[in-house]
């Protein structure tokens, strides 16, 4: 039988994890597939740069000589950005190829157009590189949890933002120092600023949020903050209090109604993802009959993403449809909010930072716990979600939320007067 024939667009950290898996599981590929899978072209964008591949590889900066490929089956997609990785991966299509892409940022923007032309044209698309790298989540999704509802999904999906905040938690390494390592090491976007800035992991999550919910939120009306405001005097209060800050992308489906979030957030050691560090990323994704499901893995990197592509082999090989295929759930009404629901009567417990903390006119406030560290006040209070809004509005407070603690508001809420006394005073 023939080699399945293959081009590779992209030859960066992910790019060539591919090739490298290619060539060291060779065996295993032809031992499931039963065909060798065979790279016949590369494409870059810089032409000039001396690339380390074997000879009869057409290395190209030239998409249409890649399309031209004669029996040309597989497209893998690793470059940056929503194009031309759209216009390319739409073009494979047409032409009866199937194609994986990493490319989370095309993916997010263009996936569901992706899968219906793929759908058009009986081939399929891989893209579980897309999502939390080598963490096997979107077939975990879209095919072990098929008759399950999903409700929601709780996940550090940056694997950059949590290598630089176990690192400043552990170690005491400046912000700036851990980024540069995550960048030598590969795990970070072309651009930094994408990871740490949120933009990454919300991808991801409106990624996971088609595939879960059949639809997702609209995105300007997303919370999303990045780790950038974490600083090493944070980290230490936050520990000395028993608190980690991960960075948690969160979205919910209330019949239809969305509720989302992509930023920093205390967890406690009770929380499901406190123990997760380093460049791993994990998601919980709460089901209906299965109730939690939690699928952990390296989060970024050549080898584990590279991982998440040839392991798509398998499927768009074998699958002749394009549609997502978990089924869709009901939609009643699709709205969005932010991280909080709307709702006053929730009381959550939030830290809050400032120079002068007041909270004079709120009535609702416990303090909990306190520390001052120069001229910052640092308080862990309980307060109802409304109050937490408003302090979150005002610029001069830095604030955040305890994941976990967000309860209806029979939780008492003591000793309001003097509470406000003590905080007043400090
Ligand atoms: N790094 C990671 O851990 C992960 C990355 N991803 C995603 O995978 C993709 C690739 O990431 P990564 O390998 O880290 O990025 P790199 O910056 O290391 O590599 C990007 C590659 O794409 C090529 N490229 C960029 N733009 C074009 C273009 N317009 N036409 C042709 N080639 C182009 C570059 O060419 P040249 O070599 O000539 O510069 C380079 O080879 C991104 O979409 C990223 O978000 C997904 C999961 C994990
Ligand atoms: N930059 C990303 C790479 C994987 O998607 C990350 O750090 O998670």
């Amino acid at each position: 039988m023939a080699p399945i024939k293959a081009a590779l667009l992209g030859f960066g950290t992910v790019g060539q994890g591919v090739y490298e898996a290619l060539k060291t599981h060779r065996e295993q590929l032809k031992s499931v597939l039963g065909e060798e899978v065979i790279i016949e072209a590369i494409l870059v964008k810089d032409g000039a740069k001396k690339r380390d591949v074997d000879e009869h590889i057409l290395v190209t900066t030239d998409f249409d000589e890649v399309l031209n490929i004669p029996d040309l089956q597989i497209v893998f997609e690793a470059i940056v950005g929503e194009e031309p990785g759209f216009t390319y991966l739409s073009k494979a299509i047409e032409k009866g190829c199937r194609v994986i892409t990493a490319n989370k940022v095309m993916f997010a923007r263009h996936g569901k157009t992706l899968l219906e032309k793929a759908e058009a044209a009986g081939v399929s698309v891989g893209y579980e590189a897309t999502t939390a790298g080598g963490t096997p989540i979107i077939r975990s999704i879209s095919q072990l949890l098929q008759v399950n509802d999903i409700l929601s999904v709780e996940a550090i999906l940056n694997g950059t933002s949590n290598y630089i905040l176990t690192n400043m938690r552990e170690k005491g390494s400046a912000f700036e120092d851990v980024l540069k390592t995550a960048q030598d090491l590969g795990y970070a976007e072309a651009d930094p600023v994408n990871d740490v800035e949120g933009f990454d992991a919300f991808y991801k999550l409106m990624i996971l949020s088609e595939l879960s919910f059949g639809s997702s939120p609209n995105w300007d009306e997303v919370e999303r903050k990045g780790i950038t405001e974490v600083s090493s005097e944070q980290i230490e209060v936050f520990t000395r209090w028993g608190y980690k800050v991960k960075h948690l992308a969160r979205i919910r489906s209330d019949s239809g109604l969305f509720t989302a979030s992509v930023k920093p957030v205390l967890v406690d050691s009770e929380h499901p993802l406190y123990g997760v560090e380093d460049v791993q990323n994990a998601i919980m994704v709460e089901t209906s009959l299965a109730g939690k499901v939690t699928v952990q893995g390296a989060g970024a990197g050549k080898l584990p993403t590279a991982s998440a592509m040839v392991e798509d082999l398998t499927y768009v090989l074998q699958s002749h449809s394009g549609a997502a295929v978990r089924k869709k759930q009901s939609v009643l009404k699709v709205d969005s909010s932010s991280s909080e629901s709307g709702s006053s009567s929730l009381v959550g417990e939030y830290v809050v930072i400032g120079s002068s903390v007041g909270f004079n006119g709120s009535d609702d406030i416990q303090l909990l716990k306190q520390d001052v560290r120069g001229d910052l006040v640092y308080l862990l209070i309980r307060c109802h979600e409304e109050t937490a809004k408003s302090l979150k509005a005002n610029s001069e407070l830095v604030v955040y939320e305890v994941a976990g603690k967000l309860k209806p508001a029979e939780v008492k809420v003591e000793d309001r007067d003097l509470v406000l006394q003590r905080v007043i005073n400090l």
